[in-house]
Formats: structure tokens, sequence, C-alpha cells
């Protein structure tokens, strides 16, 4: 949460380099009951993983990239008009103006927003490419219907009082309280030089329920904290390095709270470039972020039922007032 993100900065633990090597990584064409195992153990563990045989598209998956490709590399201003920010939709274009409360400096990336909730991204479509909306509308779908399953497969052990498929019915698309978000993310080249201080993204954790992270391969530099259960990174980093055909998921802080603390959100950074060839490239990442409606009472015996809504809200707050 903010405070172990705000505890981080300037600690040797938010700094040291990636030591451990990658996360696990789960084919979902297994039996259900071994996926589920090995997802449990995965999620209760690290809280990351790479999934492969997930059925979604390479074709959805790309073409999604090619229009974030696109789109990123028209002028700063075109998109900013395209796409205007708001804060209180949380959709639209941000150009390296996310402040992590882990590092006081700026994410050194670009990204573009849009939160599944009826009326968001009127007037907030980028009208280029062409294929833009339709693009990020179909990988958003498939990940969604992903999401559901996974969310699906882990609640039996982490959510036991629920009833079965509370927490897929739990997050919608385009309802008028969704809140599930695609977010496109363009790390641009860095030059050569001093980059101490500066992340690509600095350590935190996400706020939803569950992300699915799209990477691409040649394009590294995600880590997340080797122990989830130590506040300041634990004993050190773990590489999540892009697997061909697969997808990165990692638990969020609100089925933290919804599990009771049975699966634990873990921190997560895009470290800087280290090479020059690395340097002389863009990193693009998509991320979805599973997050509950607004409606939806996350009730837990562990803690007083907040509402999705207002627990979003909460942290919103609480990163724009550092
Ligand atoms: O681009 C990435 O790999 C990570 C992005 C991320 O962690 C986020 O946007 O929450
Ligand atoms: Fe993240």
């Amino acid at each position: 949460d903010v405070a172990v993100e705000a505890g981080l900065r300037g600690s040797a633990a938010g700094t040291a380099d990636a030591v451990t090597s990658d996360v696990p990584v789960i084919d979902l064409q297994q039996p259900e009951a071994e996926v589920e195992a090995a997802m449990w153990a995965a999620a209760h563990e690290v809280g990351f993983f790479t999934i492969t045989g997930h059925g979604i598209a390479q074709e959805l998956i790309d073409k999604a990239f090619a229009s974030s490709k696109a789109f990123y590399a028209q002028p700063q201003q075109d998109k900013a008009r395209m796409s205007p920010f708001s804060r209180e939709l949380n959709s639209g274009y941000e150009f390296y103006s996310q402040v992590r409360p882990s590092t006081g400096t700026a994410d050194q990336k670009e990204s573009l927003q849009i939160t599944a909730r009826q009326g968001a991204m009127d007037g907030r479509w980028p009208s280029e490419p062409a294929s833009f909306e339709s693009d990020a509308n179909a990988l958003m779908s498939a990940a969604h219907a992903l999401a559901l399953r996974l969310l699906s497969l882990l609640e039996r052990r982490a959510c036991p009082q629920l009833a079965p498929g509370t927490l897929a019915r739990a997050h919608t698309l385009w309802a008028a309280d969704g809140q599930c978000t695609l977010r496109l993310l363009h790390y641009p080249p860095v030059a050569a030089g001093d980059t101490a201080g500066l992340w690509r993204a600095g350590p935190h954790t996400d706020w939803a329920c569950l992300t699915l992270l799209f990477q691409r391969p040649g394009e590294a530099g995600l880590e997340c904290a080797a122990n989830p259960r130590a506040a300041d990174g634990g004993a050190g980093w773990a590489r999540v390095d892009p697997v061909e055909g697969g997808i990165a998921v990692n638990i969020g802080d609100m089925l933290s709270r919804w599990s009771g603390g049975r699966l634990l959100s873990n921190l997560h950074r895009v470290r800087m470039p280290t090479t020059d060839e690395e340097r002389g490239r863009s990193r693009y990442s998509i991320a979805f972020f599973a997050q509950a409606d607004q409606g939806q009472v996350i009730e837990t015996e562990e803690k007083e039922p907040i509402t999705a809504g207002d627990y979003i809200l909460g942290r919103i707050k609480s990163n724009f007032e550092k």
C-alpha cells in the first residue's frame, strides 16, 4: 500500500538490482485442478506469475500493440488533444506525470488509460490511428474474460466467504459504475547518462483485484519484489521477463483485501535501460486492471465493509496527497 511504497523512498531495497530469476510460468491448458493449485501457490507465495495457453489470439495482442505504437508515434500535443486526461474518470493520455510515493520522481513514461465505464471515453478515443478504438476494445474484452476465469480459479481458496462466482460477477465492462481499465504504456528511449533515481515505473502495488500485463520479448525491465510479505522488497527483486505468448499476472490490493490477506499484492517496478541497445529502444506494455464495479461491497471478517468505488477513491486520494 501507500505507506509501504513511501517507505521505499531512498531505501536500499527500493533501488537494489534484481538478483533472482523469473517468476513461475503456468500453462492454462493443463488439467484445471493442476492450474488451480499452481496458480494458488504462485499467487500466495510470489504474487506474480506468467500464464501461457490462455487462449487469447496473438493477432489480437499484436494489433493492439501496433495501434498503440502508431498512437504514440504522434506529436505529444496531438495525443493530449485527442485524449485529454480526466483524473475524475481515470481516463485519457498522460505524459511523464505519475509521481510514485516510492520514488518522488515522475515515471519515465507516457500512458493512455481507458476506463470501461459508460461515458468515460466520450471525447477521449484517439481518432488516429483509425483502428485504435476497435483494437483496444477487442483486447480489453478478451483480457476481461480471461481475468474473470482466473479470478474464479483463485476464489475458492482466496475468498472462502464468497458464493462461487462472486468475484467474476463483480467485474463488468462499460456499466455505469464500471472500474475495469486498460492502460497502454510507452516507455520512450532514454539518453545515455546518469539515470540515478529515475524509474520507467517506480515500485508500487496495483489497486486492482488482478492485473494482466502484456509485454513483448526484447522489451524487458519489469521486476517484482522477491518476497511480497516483506515491506521493503524482501530479499531482493525477481525479473518478470516477457515470455513468448505469455501474459504476466499479478495480485492487486483490492483482492488482497477481499481475501483477508490470504493473497498479498506484490510490489513491482520497471527499471531503466542498462545497455546502449536497450536505451535506444522503446518498451511498450498493455495492462488490464480488473477492478470491481463501484457499487460492489468488499466484505471480509477482518475489516469493515467498503465499496469498490470508495476503495479506489481512497487510493487515488492518497496518491495525489503526496
Ligand atoms: O509496464 C509494465 O510492465 C508495468 C506497468 C505497471 O506496473 C502499471 O502500470 O501498473
Ligand atoms: Fe503495476
